[in-house]
C-alpha cells in the first residue's frame, strides 16, 4: 500500500459519529476522504467542511453531507495534508494552493491532524518553495520586495502559463528561501505586508500527526 494512503485511512479512524469534520487538501487528503466516504456509505454521520473547490467536487460525490465553514459553529477535527514538517512540528503548507482556506478551517478546528509520509519530516523547513497568496493588485510590487530580501520568488503558473488562481481569487507567490532559520520572524514579517492574504507557515497548529514509513505508522502527539 502507498504511504499515502496509508496514512489517509489511519487518519479516517479518528472521526466518529456525528462529528464535524474538517477535510484537507492534496494527494494524501484525498485518501483520507476516500476512506471517510467509505465510512458514510456504511452508515456514519458526519459533516464536512471543505478547503477546497478540489476536495469539494470530491467530498460530494462520496455523498459525504456538507456545510461551509459559516454554518458551523466549530469543527470538532480537520485532517490535512503538509509540504514540510520540521523538528519542532511547525509546517509548510500550500503546496496544492489551498493554504488560505486550510488555515482558516484549522483556526476554527479543536483539534488539528497532519497526515504525510516520511519524506515530508525535515530538520528545518525551506526546501520546499513557501506559498504565499497575496491579492492580484500590486502583487509584482510583492514579487520586487521579495527578490530584494533574496527569496528567488516565483508566480505560480497554471497548465496554460497563466498566473494560478486561488479557490479565493488570489495568486501564489513561491518563495525559494532553502533554509527558514526563524519561522516565527519570517511569519509575522510576512502577516505585516499589506496584500499578502496569507502565508504557508502553519505554526504551532498541529496537534497529532501521522507519519507513513516504510517501516510502518508513527504517530506523533505535538501539543
Ligand atoms: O494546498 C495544499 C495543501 O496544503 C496540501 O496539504 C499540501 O500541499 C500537501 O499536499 P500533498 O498531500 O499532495 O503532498
Amino acid at each position: 500500500m502507498n504511504l499515502k494512503q496509508l496514512v489517509g485511512e489511519k487518519a479516517a479512524e479518528y472521526v466518529t459519529e456525528g462529528m464535524v469534520v474538517g477535510l484537507g487538501t492534496g494527494s494524501t487528503a484525498y485518501y483520507m476522504v476516500e476512506a471517510l466516504g467509505k465510512r458514510v456509505k456504511e452508515g456514519l454521520t458526519i459533516t464536512g467542511v471543505t478547503t477546497s473547490t478540489r476536495t469539494k467536487e470530491q467530498a460530494e460525490q462520496l455523498g459525504i453531507l456538507l456545510k461551509t465553514i459559516d454554518e458551523v459553529e466549530k469543527v470538532d477535527v480537520t485532517i490535512d495534508g503538509a509540504d514540510e514538517i520540521d523538528a519542532h512540528y511547525q509546517g509548510v503548507k500550500g503546496g496544492g494552493g489551498a493554504l488560505l482556506f486550510e488555515k482558516i478551517v484549522a483556526d476554527y478546528s479543536k483539534k488539528v491532524i497532519w497526515i504525510v509520509d516520511e519524506s515530508k519530516m525535515v530538520e528545518t523547513l525551506g526546501a520546499f518553495p513557501l506559498p504565499v497568496e497575496v491579492l492580484p493588485y500590486g502583487s509584482q510590487q510583492l514579487m520586487r520586495i521579495f527578490d530584494e530580501k533574496g527569496f528567488q520568488p516565483s508566480m505560480r503558473k497554471n497548465e496554460t502559463d497563466e498566473n494560478y488562481l486561488t479557490d479565493g481569487g488570489h495568486y501564489i507567490i513561491d518563495l525559494h528561501i532553502a533554509k527558514i532559520e526563524d519561522p516565527q520572524s519570517l511569519a509575522l514579517w510576512l502577516d505585516g505586508l499589506t496584500g499578502v492574504m496569507e502565508h504557508g507557515l502553519f505554526l504551532d497548529r498541529v496537534n497529532t500527526i501521522i507519519v507513513g514509513r516504510e517501516s510502518g505508522l508513527e504517530i506523533i502527539e505535538a501539543r
